[in-house]
């Protein structure tokens, strides 16, 4: 069932305009992965190419060391949602689905399987066109699931949900991931993404800016501490001479930053300063994300106003 999605040296050109620019990666099984950027970064012509939709300029995308066009019974193998509008609205969700299901050789009982994996077997006979987002949303899931695929791939699938649309996704992505498939969802949020996803790839003008996790992003970014102390000058000169800079807010607190909160408590500890709170403050996910792509964003709104 493991299954990697493998991007060698990707890169689409249209006209003068780079795309995706040789995007190299790895999405590994059993993660959810988030694809992120802000608008324009190159995430939908990026999915598009991996899913033979677009045919690259040059290098390869590759699903379990193959191309999509190579892949035998593709719906077997890979399971998409690029728009959730993709169903006609005249017709029911459980004729939608075994149309679907008909022309890629799947059997009538899976339809109802995946109905009731989405939770839309009490509406299976509704036509689409009277849909929430959410349900539609969910309906394109059912249709991505039909083939039963080691890997997933959602375009946007948060965008416009309420917060229980929100938690549901998130909930059945991660039920997904667990079972070992190949998860790989994009947004251009990064807050939505922050509760969704354990790793992330973040792009920016078509070309990569990080591969991490959720959790590296958040230590790495860790800014600085506030410590609230009886003997406020006595401990700035402590942590200064360990290399800390360190400042006093209106309330008499300091703020340390270059050391981390171990080291304070410990140096604190071994002064016999006491110490009646030491906490860190890390930057939030969405601040450390803009900064990341503050210069794609830079550039786009560059090339928007000398737009005529
Ligand atoms: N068919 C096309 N012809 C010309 N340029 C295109 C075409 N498709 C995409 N582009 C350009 O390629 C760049 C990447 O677009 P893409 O839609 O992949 O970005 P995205 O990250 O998915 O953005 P969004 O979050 O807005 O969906 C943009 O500058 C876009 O204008």
């Amino acid at each position: 069932m493991e299954c990697m999605i493998e991007l060698r040296e990707l890169t689409k050109r249209y006209g003068d305009t780079t795309a995706v620019d040789r995007l190299s990666f790895e999405v590994r099984p059993g993660v959810v992965t988030g694809f992120l950027g802000p608008n324009g970064a190159g995430k939908s012509t990026t999915m598009r190419m991996m899913l033979g939709l677009h045919r690259p300029t040059s290098g390869e995308a590759l699903i379990d060391g193959r191309r999509y066009d190579e892949i035998r019974r593709p719906l077997h193998e890979v399971g998409a949602v690029l728009d959730a509008d993709a169903a006609h609205p005249g017709r029911s969700a459980v004729t939608h689905l075994a149309c679907l299901a008909r022309s890629n050789g799947i059997g009538r009982a899976r339809v109802h399987e995946v109905l009731e994996q989405v939770g839309l077997s009490g509406v299976a006979g509704r036509r689409v066109g009277g849909f929430s987002l959410g349900m539609r949303q969910r309906l394109g899931i059912a249709g991505a699931l039909l083939g039963d695929p080691a890997v997933v791939l959602l375009d946007e699938p948060v965008n416009g949900l309420d917060a229980a649309g929100i938690r549901w996704i998130r909930s059945t992505l991660r039920a997904l991931a667990a079972e070992g498939r190949t998860v790989l969802l994009s947004s251009h949020l990064m807050s939505e993404m922050a509760v969704t996803v354990d790793r992330v790839l973040i792009i920016g003008r078509g070309r990569l800016i990080e591969d991490t996790s959720v959790a590296e992003m958040r230590d790495r970014f860790e800014r600085d501490v506030l410590v609230r102390t009886p003997r406020a000058t006595e401990l700035t000169g402590l942590l200064t001479r360990l290399g800390a800079t360190v400042t006093s807010t209106a309330d008499g607190d300091l703020i340390a930053a270059g050391v981390d909160a171990p080291a304070i408590g410990d140096a604190a500890a071994a002064a016999g300063i006491p110490i009646h709170a030491l906490t860190p403050r890390s930057a939030t996910l969405e601040d450390v994300y803009l900064q990341m792509t503050a210069e794609a964003a830079e550039y786009r709104a560059t090339v928007t106003k000398e737009d005529p």
